[in-house]
């Protein structure tokens, strides 16, 4: 197994949201409170990256063409090419929050959350959140609320369970699916990072993945690691390092999907810190050689 570098500190604050885009074999991430939106190309190494006029939760192509991004509190779609942005959705409007991570389920409709702002990295007002799904047809559902720092999503290989991450209690959750209909019932805890004596080990479970045998890769914030969690026992089964503490999400890509993409954050170093500890802070990583695949991800079919 290694771990490389493949965009050196492509984010400036916080890297996230990586999505492999299988046509173009780019790697699409954000940068969040930048308000930028970067494409990798694994064939060229180029990064570009295009400026929006707020933060930048996630992006994820749509089958129609161009990008919908969580946009300050808006759904947005994003024609890369024309620079332009249409807001779909406005959530939370009494609420000081922001988007946060999103991701489409198996059936091309697309989940994503909010959170508070915080005043420095995990330091926020709790239980601001909510879950939301934007539907094929472009209407909004609320699924939940009172989340803290709305995170990871990922499906169950027979797509009858949803994961997700609430960061602050530090929980990996799983509801039972119903594809059809899109909604989530019968909340439980998949996985839990235990009491605080555990920060320090595991940080705060934050974006996430699952491979072909149905296992959970989850970034672990403020611990530098991905670990592989067995989400049918709550047990961690394998880890990978990092040489930056902040990871925030991953995502599988490349021809066979083999390898595993990382991103992480920069914001909440000092210059110092930055420049003598973790001068790759805010970098892509990519890991090969783990033996496991994952498979393409769902674009947004709205
Ligand atoms: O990456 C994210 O999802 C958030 O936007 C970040 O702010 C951090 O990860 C969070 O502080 C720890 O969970
Ligand atoms: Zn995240």
């Amino acid at each position: 197994m290694s771990v490389t570098v493949v965009v050196k500190n492509g984010a400036s604050t916080v890297g996230e949201g990586p999505h492999w885009d299988e046509a173009t074999q780019t790697l699409l991430y954000v940068d969040i409170l930048a308000g930028d939106v970067h494409r990798w190309n694994s064939v060229t190494g180029q990064d570009e990256k295009i400026h929006l006029d707020a933060s930048v939760g996630f992006v994820t192509p749509c089958r129609k063409g161009g990008y919908m991004v969580g946009l300050g509190k808006s759904l947005a779609h994003m024609n890369w090419e024309a620079n332009a942005v249409t807001n779909l959705q406005e959530v939370d409007l009494e609420k000081n929050t922001r988007f946060n991570d999103g991701k489409c389920d198996p059936s091309g409709r697309l989940w994503a959350g909010t959170m508070g702002m915080e005043t420095k990295p995990t330091v926020l007002e709790h239980y601001q959140g909510s879950l939301y799904s934007l539907e094929k047809d472009g209407t909004l559902k609320t699924h939940l609320d009172k989340i803290s720092i709305s995170n990871g999503l990922a499906w169950s290989e027979d797509n009858r369970t949803m994961f997700y991450i609430d960061s602050i209690p530090r929980k990996v959750y799983a509801f039972d699916f119903d594809i059809t209909t899109g909604e989530i019932s019968n909340q439980r805890t998949a996985v839990d990072f235990g009491g605080p004596d555990t920060i320090e080990s595991l940080g705060f479970p934050d974006g996430m993945t699952s491979d072909t045998e149905g296992k959970l890769w989850v970034a672990c914030y403020s611990a530098g690691k991905v670990v592989q969690f067995d989400c049918e026992t709550g047990k961690e089964l394998r880890s990978v390092e990092f040489p930056a503490k902040k990871t925030t999400s991953c995502c599988f890509g490349g021809k066979n999907f083999d390898e595993l993409y990382v991103t992480c954050a920069k914001t909440g170093l000092t210059e110092e810190e930055f420049q003598t500890q973790q001068p790759l802070a805010g970098s892509v990583f990519k890991v090969t050689g783990l033996g496991v695949k994952g498979k393409p991800m769902y674009v947004y079919e709205g």
